[in-house]
């Protein structure tokens, strides 16, 4: 693995297939060999010039534009070669060719997914939450989560994991050097308010941790499924909320036989919607494989509209076939439910116990969306001003949350009169190492330097 980060990398850095511009790019310890078989005279740094690139033979491949960014300042902080030439697919890759030809006598080759990043990342150029806001910035589905992965990109959340870090730093210095001299011990800590720091530390954490669970939820979405009896409106509601004619609408019960997907979007938030077949019995058998889908949906899902025709709610079996459906509905999984056609019946539904409310709405005029929409956004927790938001992943939130349980366990040893002072001492080591993982930085001589450079050891 070692070896191979040592080795010259190049690639098309441009989406495939025809565009204006496309781009190649060379990474490597020196790309000098490259630019003098390729662009056929010297480069000055960092500047773009108008060249034609060459084959072996002296012929053109194509007129484009060369720029040379000596090391260390370019994006991987290896010397790299750019060149940007017109973006078709034969053009560039002809390009391509050529680069790992007049590079062969280095070892010149493709580079892998994400690799040109990883080497920024290990150059010390991003943090590996940066590195990761790149590629969120790149799959964002809609411009808040763009905006809030350019926000971690530019280091607005590693910056709060560095406030969280130095504190958490401080107290372990605290916890440490009363370590080291016991008969000082529970004044020394007293004195220095570690409870209070630690409170502190707990609350900044909690803020950080609600940024960062909104940031994933910008990144991953929300799973919505839309099921209910046949006819109910299901299929309209997905148009209606997408504001396309996605899912085939007819009076027939039974239209929707599979899944249909979309993804919408409230306020930012992409929103992953199913939309099922009618669940009924006595389906005939390619209904049920849908039904059976459905409720395989059904479960996967971070929220269930439950749909209900409005202009039969009074009909006993009717309601009886929706009871029958609620009693399969998973105990952990949010229901609304929706009363479908106000327009044809404006009647106004009671509330029914245990779901996380009801409203009527109208797929066919769009009366009432809105009040859907801001459930939704409720059930999913988004409250945050988009501004406030840095992207975050999964991951990252692990990592927080750890810190969270760790920093909990502390805080139960330190109220007992310290009477575990190396425990204390452990649990905070471990919070920290959980903080590095999410900006990548392992480093334990970080805290010894820190330690060191402060406290007076021969005292
Ligand atoms: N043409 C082109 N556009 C691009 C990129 C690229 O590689 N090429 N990028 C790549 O994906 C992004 C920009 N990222 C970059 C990051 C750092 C440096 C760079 O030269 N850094 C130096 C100098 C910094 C400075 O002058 O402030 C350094 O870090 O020392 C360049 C591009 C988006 N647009
Ligand atoms: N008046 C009125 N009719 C509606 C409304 N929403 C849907 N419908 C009608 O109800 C019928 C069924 O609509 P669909 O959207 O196909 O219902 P579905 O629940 O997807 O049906 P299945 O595919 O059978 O499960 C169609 O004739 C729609 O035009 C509404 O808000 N008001």
């Amino acid at each position: 693995m070692l070896a191979r980060l040592d080795q010259p990398i190049a690639a098309i850095a441009t989406a495939p297939g025809r565009g204006a511009v496309g781009i190649v790019r060379v990474s490597a310890k020196s790309v000098q060999a490259v630019i003098e078989a390729v662009c056929g005279r010297a480069l000055k740094p960092r500047e773009a010039t108008y060249l034609p690139f060459r084959s072996a033979d002296g012929s053109f491949i194509d007129q484009g534009i060369a720029i040379h960014f000596p090391a260390p300042n370019s994006y991987t902080g290896e010397d790299v070669l750019e060149l940007q030439a017109h973006g078709g697919p034969v053009v560039l890759q002809l390009l391509l060719a050529r680069c790992l030809e007049a590079g062969a006598g280095m070892t010149l080759r493709v580079a892998e997914p994400g690799e040109f990043t990883q080497r920024a990342f290990l150059n010390g150029k991003l943090d590996l939450a940066q590195a990761e806001a790149i590629a969120d910035l790149i799959d964002a589905s809609t411009e808040a989560a763009a905006r809030s992965a350019t926000r971690s990109l530019a280091g607005e959340f590693s910056r709060e994991i560095h406030v969280l870090r130095d504190a958490l730093i401080n107290l372990r210095m605290l916890v440490e050097a009363t370590l080291d001299f016991p008969e000082e011990e529970i004044d020394f800590l007293q004195k220095a308010d570690a409870d209070g720091q630690l409170q502190r530390l707990q609350l900044k954490l909690g803020e950080v941790l609600e940024r960062a669970r909104q940031g994933a939820l910008l990144r991953e979405g929300l799973h919505v499924v839309i099921a209910g009896q046949p006819n109910a409106g299901k299929s309209s509601l997905l148009n209606a909320l997408a504001g396309a004619e996605l899912a085939i609408v007819t009076p027939i019960p039974g239209t929707t036989r599979d899944v249909v997907r979309q993804t919408i979007q409230i306020e930012g938030v992409p929103l992953h919607v199913v939309d099922t077949a009618g669940l009924r019995e006595g389906a005939d058998q390619v209904e049920q494989i849908g039904i059976e889908r459905a409720w395989g949906q059904i479960e996967k899902a971070d929220a269930v509209l439950f749909l209900h025709d409005l202009t039969r709610a009074d009909a006993p079996d009717y309601r009886a076939a929706d009871d029958a459906i609620r009693a399969k509905l998973p105990e952990d999984v949010p229901v609304v439910d929706v009363w479908n056609k106000l327009d044809a019946q404006p009647l106004v539904i009671p509330a029914q116990a245990g779901t996380q409310g009801s409203l009527s709405l109208s797929a066919k005029t769009g009366a009432g969306l809105d009040t859907l929409r801001k459930q939704l956004l409720a059930i999913a927790g988004y409250h945050a001003a988009p501004e406030g938001v840095f992207i975050a992943r999964e991951r990252h939130l692990h990592a927080l949350r750890r810190v969270d349980a760790h920093l909990m366990e502390a805080a139960a040893l330190l109220a007992q009169q310290a009477q575990a002072l190396d425990l204390l001492a452990e649990e905070l080591r471990l919070a920290q190492n959980a903080l590095n993982e999410i900006t990548g930085e392992f480093n334990a001589d970080d805290l010894l330097g820190v330690i060191f450079s402060r406290f007076c050891i021969g005292k």
